[in-house]
């Protein structure tokens, strides 16, 4: 872009606040050197603009769809796989466990602030060719405590409707699979497909 474009996005002519936009370089005070007036050439975009754009870009089959859910826990969560995906978790207290795969213990994951957990879905298993792997987790009390103030953020990223793979020597639109899986967990078997 030369200049003269540039200057048409200028952050402090084209919207308010200064939420996004060009900042030409010399505009805030830099290190000059050169005769010149060295400052910082920047262009500034929401943070949830970037998100949207960056789901867009990825590929039908990993994430075009999303889902955002709060939940608050009664008791615990019965051993599953994710269905979608790919999972971004934030929880702010103990409970979650994951499934060794090679030893078959429960395993907690220590919450971290400022951290989320990321799961991958069967449909990015499947996808992958079973190269990554959906682990089994469940939600459960530390024992000796309840989980009545547990509180999830979960984040899921699904392929499209209609988008393919092959899974348990069948050919799925992930709807499909999605709707069998949903079935598995309401009748409390893990999903956890071979
Ligand atoms: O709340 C959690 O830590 C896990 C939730 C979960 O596994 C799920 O919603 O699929
Ligand atoms: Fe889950």
């Amino acid at each position: 872009m030369d200049e003269k474009e540039k200057n048409n996005y200028d952050i402090d002519t084209i919207a308010p606040w200064k939420l996004h936009g060009h900042t030409p370089a010399g505009r805030n005070s830099g290190l000059a050197g050169a005769g010149e007036k060295h400052g910082v050439e920047a262009y500034t975009i929401r943070a949830e603009t970037v998100w949207e754009v960056v789901r867009a870009s990825l590929h039908r089959n990993t994430g075009r769809l999303s889902l955002q859910r709060l939940a608050y826990y009664l008791s615990g969560l019965a051993p599953h796989t994710d269905v979608g995906s790919l999972t971004v978790l934030f929880a702010d207290k103990r409970g979650l466990q994951a499934r060794h795969p090679d030893t078959g213990e429960w395993q907690y994951l220590e919450p971290r602030e400022g951290c989320a957990v990321i799961n991958i879905g069967d449909s990015l298993r499947f996808m992958s060719q079973k190269n990554f792997q959906s682990a089994l987790h469940r939600v459960i009390p530390t024992p000796g405590t309840t989980i009545h103030d547990r509180f999830s953020c979960a984040y899921f990223l699904r392929p499209e409707l209609d988008a393919e793979f092959d899974a348990e020597g069948q050919h799925w639109k992930s709807i499909d699979w999605h709707l069998r899986k949903y079935k598995s967990y309401r009748s409390g078997q893990t999903g956890k497909t071979e």
